[in-house]
């Protein structure tokens, strides 16, 4: 089974995310960006306010490649239980943002990066979204790169919300806005729910 956490930059997700490793000790943990060299050129690319958005969408998509071939797939396959920290909705909901803000002529941005991610992609079984406003996620962030930032992650936010809208029964909605013990219970709780069902 494959859970994915998403959300805005700040909203808890990594919190919640080492939180869940002592509840689930068997299952993987793993997240996008990856650590692999790919996901090295990622990092830059994000540190780079200059990016090209196509160049940085394809680096993050090519990271997403790797991440499902050697990682994701093969513990699937093993009947394992999979816990990834962002996964394709971060892709959908951010680049789908950065091209639309950009030159890139593009008409539905978040529909053509769901049409290059249905070719090779697998979506996750359930998602839980850590829902918090843009400003108080780049507060939380701390506002220290292209991303983190009120206007950007506003937009991010009404991405989130489209993909919710059009599958709402894999979304699973989580006030972030909480203390950081109310996030991880609810999520725990949310979590027991999917797994035992
Ligand atoms: N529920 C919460 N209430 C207040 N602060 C929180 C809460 N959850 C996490 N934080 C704090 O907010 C900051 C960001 O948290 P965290 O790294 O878990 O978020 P994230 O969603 O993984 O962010 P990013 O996507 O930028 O990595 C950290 O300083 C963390 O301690
Ligand atoms: C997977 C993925 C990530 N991002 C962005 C979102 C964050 O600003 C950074 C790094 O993620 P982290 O959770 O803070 O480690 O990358 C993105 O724009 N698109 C993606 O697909």
């Amino acid at each position: 089974m494959l859970i994915t956490l998403e959300g805005l930059d700040g909203s808890g997700k990594t919190t919640v995310w080492e939180a869940l490793h002592d509840v689930y000790p068997d299952a993987m943990f793993t997240r996008e960006p990856t650590d692999s060299w790919y996901g090295e050129a990622v990092d830059r690319s994000i540190a780079a306010d200059d990016a090209d958005p196509l160049a940085e969408l394809f680096l993050l998509t090519a990271d997403h490649a790797d991440h499902l071939s050697g990682t994701i797939a093969p513990a699937l396959a093993d009947g394992g239980l999979v816990i990834s920290d962002r996964y394709s909705d971060s892709r959908f909901a951010y680049q789908a943002a950065t091209l639309a803000a950009s030159d890139v002529e593009i008409d539905r941005p978040l529909e053509y990066i769901k049409g290059i991610h249905a070719a090779f992609s697998r979506p996750p079984d359930a998602t839980i979204y850590l829902d918090l406003g843009a400003r108080e996620a780049a507060e939380r962030a701390g506002r220290t790169n292209k991303f983190e930032q009120d206007g950007y992650l506003a937009a991010v936010r009404e991405n989130y919300e489209r993909l919710i809208d059009a599958e709402p029964d894999r979304f699973v909605r989580v006030d972030a806005s909480r203390s950081p013990e109310a996030v991880i219970a609810r999520v725990e709780e949310v979590l027991a729910e999917l797994v035992d069902e």
